[in-house]
């Protein structure tokens, strides 16, 4: 099978040409699938973060390649990656456009990776799907359409990055704790939504969590990096054999 995405010998380094210098991702190989749905865990610093800016080219790797469908990454440019990858963090701040309403930010969404006007003309033209499209969502997202994002509840502005995230179907998904600065219950249910929209719309797509038990149980492969390497890759029935215990043992200092 051809990956969708393949990172060959990735290294990344901070601070460079300093006596701060330091190497964050170790000569990482991966290749991830179509359709794969992966959790990744990692203490903190092990490079999580680091890694997923590199595929969504906030940084750019010091070392090795990274392709997707076959096309080098690193030459492609913001517009044309923003068509392909899409990306949801972890502050409900970062997704949306404060003083834009929800209808005005999905609209934005919708022409993502397009030259950007927003009339309000086209904005007349979506109310109705954007209403049948949130009317869906938790939160009450659809009673908010002509509010300012920016008055929203986190879990409401969590929602929406997601929705807006998803709506033109990335080759691939990007999720940097989305859900971790969430109340318990709004956390849950962002998941739950998250599971049934990736699955309904076959999407790739990596998520980095801190919580085993979400790890486990989402998605159909595991990673868990550590200091920068990839330290387990499982899938399958030895991923459903793995307990909790188990996947702590990877986290001891390397
Ligand atoms: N621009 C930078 N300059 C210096 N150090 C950096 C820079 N970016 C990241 N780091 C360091 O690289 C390491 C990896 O950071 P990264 O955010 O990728 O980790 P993470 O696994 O996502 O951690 P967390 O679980 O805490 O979010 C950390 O030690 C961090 O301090």
């Amino acid at each position: 099978m051809t990956a969708l995405l393949e990172l060959n010998n990735i290294s990344n380094i901070v601070n460079k040409g300093t006596g701060e210098e330091r190497q964050i991702l170790k000569n990482l190989s991966l290749q991830v699938n179509q359709g794969d749905f992966i959790t990744l865990l990692g203490t903190n610093g092990a490079g999580k973060s680091t890694l997923l800016n590199v595929i969504n080219g906030a940084l750019s790797p010091d070392q090795g390649s990274i392709s997707l469908k076959g096309q080098d990454l690193t030459k492609l440019n913001e517009v044309k990656r923003a068509q392909y990858i899409a990306q949801v963090f972890q502050d409900p701040k970062m997704g949306t456009a404060p003083r834009m309403t929800v209808a005005e930010n999905l609209l934005l969404a919708y022409k993502r990776g397009q030259k950007r006007t927003l009339r309000l003309r086209h904005l007349k033209q979506h109310c109705q799907e954007f209403e049948s499209l949130t009317a869906k969502l938790p939160n009450g997202l659809s009673e908010h359409l002509n509010t300012a994002t920016g008055s929203l509840s986190g879990g409401q502005r969590q929602t929406l990055s997601f929705l807006m995230a998803t709506l033109n179907r990335p080759e691939l998904l990007l999720l940097d704790e989305h859900t971790a600065a969430l109340d318990p219950n709004t956390s849950k249910q962002l998941l739950a939504l998250t599971d049934e929209v990736v699955q309904a719309e076959k999407l790739t797509c990596i998520m980095i969590t801190h919580q085993l038990k979400d790890a486990l149980k989402y998605g159909n492969r595991t990673i868990i990096l550590n200091n920068g390497q990839v330290v387990l890759d499982v899938a399958g029935a030895a991923r459903a054999q793995l307990s909790e215990q188990e996947v702590l043992s990877y986290f001891t200092d390397l």
